[in-house]
């Protein structure tokens, strides 16, 4: 019986051609050519011959080896796959290959067990997570690996034991792109690390495994295949795979099974693993765990296996596969992205972005909005400066150069994929050992360092492979973010779509602040490297300076589309008050405006997983621990402050920038008034040393009852929210506000200055009807401040129910990206079509 390629549908042949990935931890010599790539040089891609290994058969064997992990390989031998589908030319009446037949049939057995163990760990996960929260928006994670070991028998073997099993810190694969660059994937920094789970994605072999079957190459097969995996221990791991190592990813066991060895798909596998593929004619595929299931059993000869080209569009493969998919119990038919047919490249450029950089919301925004798009199905990426060493990014070797001030800079761009989502960081001496003072310096070392990061991050999707795959710049959409990088968009204009390149990208600018908008005097347009013609973009009159040079207003003027991030704030942008001298620009440009109030990380900002609360006696809490959990968290941060543990007594927190717009100058004139009301008040912040210093001077004046906390503490920031009762923030203006949403998500009741995003968010008290989620004042003025804590304190003290009955709604909330990635994606769609 002959066993056409079809019931491979990822199983592919490679040839000399194809770039390998080194195969690890081989126990003695291989029997087998081996093409390996050695790490930045392809030229030394290497035959190994058979002779190399002692073994005189020439025919073109090859070994396709998915690293799992980091560390882990498995090696899988093409010959043994020709064993069972095509003639090698190797006699198949060969005792040698009967020999491989039977190893094989038995390895087969090995997968399909294996990767019933995985299903079934994955099923389990699922179940943990779906019964933590319903709701809850972030992927859960595998944390069944599955490792394959090429032993002394030459066999595939299961560790029983993922964790003990690794590769040494020099074994590594590479791939080689097209020789345009290369990207090592593995993190040396670590001694050992898990194995890769991705092995155990398959299908199974064919019944029976006649001996001249055949295995057909597809007419377009991946040429290109990345696995992307989170482990238990929360490191990221990166596979690319070539041809060669397609094999690993096969369909189609099961003949010879006992017929109740069918495999259950559980609801919605994990997502956490990703498989990225290229077919030979460009297109692109992706196939997440969560849907590889399905995908694979949904890939019938009647139905062909829908894959996602470059450009987004979902279109049917050539991969077929055969009704051998049918043994595979799928759950239902694997609905489409949610992003439909509208799934686009997206790539987010930002200044700064948690956690590798974050001084601010801008930070918590580009580290989580691109993970909703990606949940979305759009294939994402984060570009953003390398401001030091960071663990999981590798270098790709890509090397560029760009001109800033009339000098040639070099940088290199390096790459992790995390959660669905491409992080690149672009490396510079610029950038370099900034650490956490991202924005330090002159204005005119800030400018520069923008300058470079707009011209080095636009031309990512051409030039940095993620995946083995570069983004190109087909129906792709930047996601610029405040006036650091409203360069971008004015770049993409007048380099590339004034010059018909890039004709097919968009921009959009997303506006967090607009008190800071990359103002300098007009010959400031000399740093900025523009045709003369392009200074009327920058320039703008200003009642009190005149003609100034202004950043901001080119981009907005440039952008396809605007965002800010909430609709009061949309609103007050057009006035004079709020427009900070853009407002009359932005109401030019209405039409292409939307306010999206931004998400929240729920995962990171989570009571119930939030990893700053597993130790010094705090803990994590949900909506049904929430009376016990929150006390005791309390207790664990007044004991951790030195403040005395006092139940009845409630704690007041601010958390952020000390400046201005905070309004923490309108918290100190409350604090006179405060300290009489028997509370607790705890202050975490950073910024004006002014500020700074009334902070420590309020906790020296009243050490019983105020605790200044200078400094940026991720952690603490975390503690103070989950211990307190009530967070305060009397911003003066606040485009959105995170610290509110994240207060209310930890049953702590916000007091808040009814304006922009803070208005949208908090909806005030109704104790007669029960409703709300806090309290709000209507001017930043401190006894207005006075009178709303008041209230808070009065329903805190008196009101029980009323007061646990706030806490609980604010809970209840879905205050996730989701919501908010799907208005960004309206955008995205609308800029897409806008010409
Ligand atoms: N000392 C400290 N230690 C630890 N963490 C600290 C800290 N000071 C601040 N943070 C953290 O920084 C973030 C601040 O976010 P905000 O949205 O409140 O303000 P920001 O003004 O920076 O952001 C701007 O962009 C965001 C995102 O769009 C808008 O929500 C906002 O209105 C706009 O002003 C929070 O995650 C907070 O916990």
């Amino acid at each position: 019986m002959a066993t056409s390629i079809a019931s491979f549908p990822f199983l592919v042949e490679t040839n000399a051609e194809a770039s390998i990935l080194l195969p690890i931890k081989i126990k003695r010599p291989l029997r087998f050519p081996l093409f390996v790539y050695r790490p930045g040089k392809c030229a030394e891609i290497s035959n190994l011959n058979a002779s190399s290994f002692g073994h005189s058969d020439s025919t073109s064997l090859n070994y396709g080896g998915l690293l799992n992990g980091r560390r882990r390989g498995w090696l899988w031998r093409t010959n043994d796959l020709r064993a069972i589908g095509k003639s090698t030319g190797i006699s198949q009446d060969d005792d040698d290959a009967e020999d491989v037949l039977q190893s094989t049939i038995e390895k087969s057995k090995k997968v399909l067990a294996m990767q019933r163990d995985l299903l079934q760990r994955i099923a389990e996960r699922k179940k943990l997570v779906s019964s933590i929260n319903n709701d809850s928006i972030f992927e859960p994670q595998v944390d069944g690996n599955i490792s394959y070991e090429f032993t002394d028998d030459d066999s595939l073997s299961n560790d029983s034991n993922p964790q003990n099993t690794f590769i040494s810190r020099d074994e590594a694969v590479v791939y080689q792109n097209g020789g345009m660059s290369s990207s090592n994937y593995i993190d040396s920094s670590e001694e050992k690390l898990p194995k890769a789970s991705a092995v155990g994605i398959n299908q199974g072999f064919d019944k029976g495994l006649p001996e001249n079957d055949n295995i057909s190459t597809p007419e377009k097969a991946p040429s290109m295949l990345r696995v992307d995996g989170q482990s238990e221990d929360g490191k990221y791991e990166t596979i690319t795979l070539d041809k060669a190592s397609a094999v690993g990813i096969n369909q189609g066991f099961d003949k010879g099974l006992p017929e109740n060895d069918n495999i259950s798909t559980p609801e919605k596998a994990p997502s956490m693993l990703r498989v990225d593929g290229q077919l030979e004619d460009g297109k692109y595929e992706t196939v997440t765990l969560d849907n590889l299931t399905t995908y694979l059993a949904n890939s019938t000869e009647t139905s062909p296996l829908k894959v996602k080209n470059q450009d987004g569009v979902r279109e049917p493969s050539s991969l077929e596969t055969t009704s051998e998919a049918d043994n595979v119990e799928s759950e239902g038919e694997k609905p489409l992205p949610l992003a439909g047919a509208n799934v686009m490249n997206v790539i987010l450029v930002a200044a700064e972005c948690a956690p590798w950089s974050k001084t601010g919301g801008l930070g918590d925004v580009a580290g989580s909005l691109p993970k909703a798009l990606a949940r979305r199905g759009h294939r994402v990426m984060v570009v953003v400066p390398r401001y030091g060493h960071y663990a999981e990014p590798q270098d790709t070797g890509v090397i560029r150069r760009y001109k800033v001030d009339g000098q040639d800079i070099e940088v290199r761009y390096f790459q992790t994929y995390i959660d669905g989502v491409d992080f690149v960081f672009i490396d510079s001496p610029m950038f370099r050992h900034m650490g956490n003072n991202i924005y330090g310096g002159n204005r005119l070392d800030i400018l520069k360092r923008m300058v470079l990061f707009c011209k080095a991050a636009i031309e990512v999707p051409w030039y940095v492979p993620c995946g083995g795959i570069c983004y190109g710049d087909g129906n792709l959409a930047f996601i610029a973010n405040d006036w650091h990088t409203a360069l971008l968009p004015v770049y993409l204009k007048a380099y590339y779509r004034d010059h018909g390149l890039m004709k097919f990208t968009r921009s959009v600018l997303v506006i967090h602040n607009i008190a800071h908008q990359g103002r300098g005097p007009v010959d400031d347009f000399s740093y900025v490297d523009l045709p003369e013609h392009y200074i009327d973009l920058f320039k703008l009159y200003d009642p009190l300076g005149g003609d100034h040079f202004n950043i901001f207003a080119a981009g907005l003027k440039t952008a396809d589309r605007v965002v800010t991030v909430s609709h009061g704030y949309s609103w007050e942008l057009k006035t004079s008050e709020g427009g900070w001298g853009l407002h009359g620009m932005i109401n030019d440009n209405d039409w292409k405006l939307r306010g999206i109030v931004n998400g929240i990380d729920n995962k990171d900002w989570n009571p119930q997983f939030d990893v700053h609360l597993k130790s010094d006696g705090y803990t994590n809490y949900s909506l049904e621990t929430l009376q016990t959990g929150k006390p005791q968290c309390k207790a664990a941060l007044q004991k951790e402050l030195g403040l005395p543990i006092r139940e009845d007594i409630p704690v007041i927190c601010f958390i952020g920038r000390l400046d201005h717009q905070k309004g923490v100058d309108l918290i100190a004139e409350a604090v006179p008034w405060m300290v009489g009301q028997n509370v607790q008040l705890v202050m975490l912040g950073t910024g004006r040393p002014d500020l700074e210093q009334m902070l420590r001077q309020f906790e020296c004046q009243h050490h019983d009852k105020i605790r200044g906390w200078v400094g940026f503490s991720v952690k603490m920031a975390h503690r103070i929210t989950a211990g307190a009762d009530i967070l305060l923030m009397p911003s003066r203006f606040e485009p959105c506000g995170l610290n509110q949403l994240y207060a209310m998500n930890y049953g702590t009741v916000p007091v808040v200055h009814a304006v922009g995003g803070l208005r949208d968010t908090v909806q005030p008290f109704d104790p007669f009807n029960e409703t709300g989620l806090g309290w709000t004042f209507d001017r930043a003025e401190s006894n207005k401040l006075i009178d709303a804590l008041g209230n808070c304190l009065l329903t805190y003290r008196e009101y029980k129910k009323s007061w646990e009955g706030l806490q609980r709604r604010g809970m209840a909330q879905d205050l996730s990206w989701d919501n908010a990635a799907q208005q960004y994606e309206e955008v995205l769609l609308a800029a897409k079509y806008q010409w």
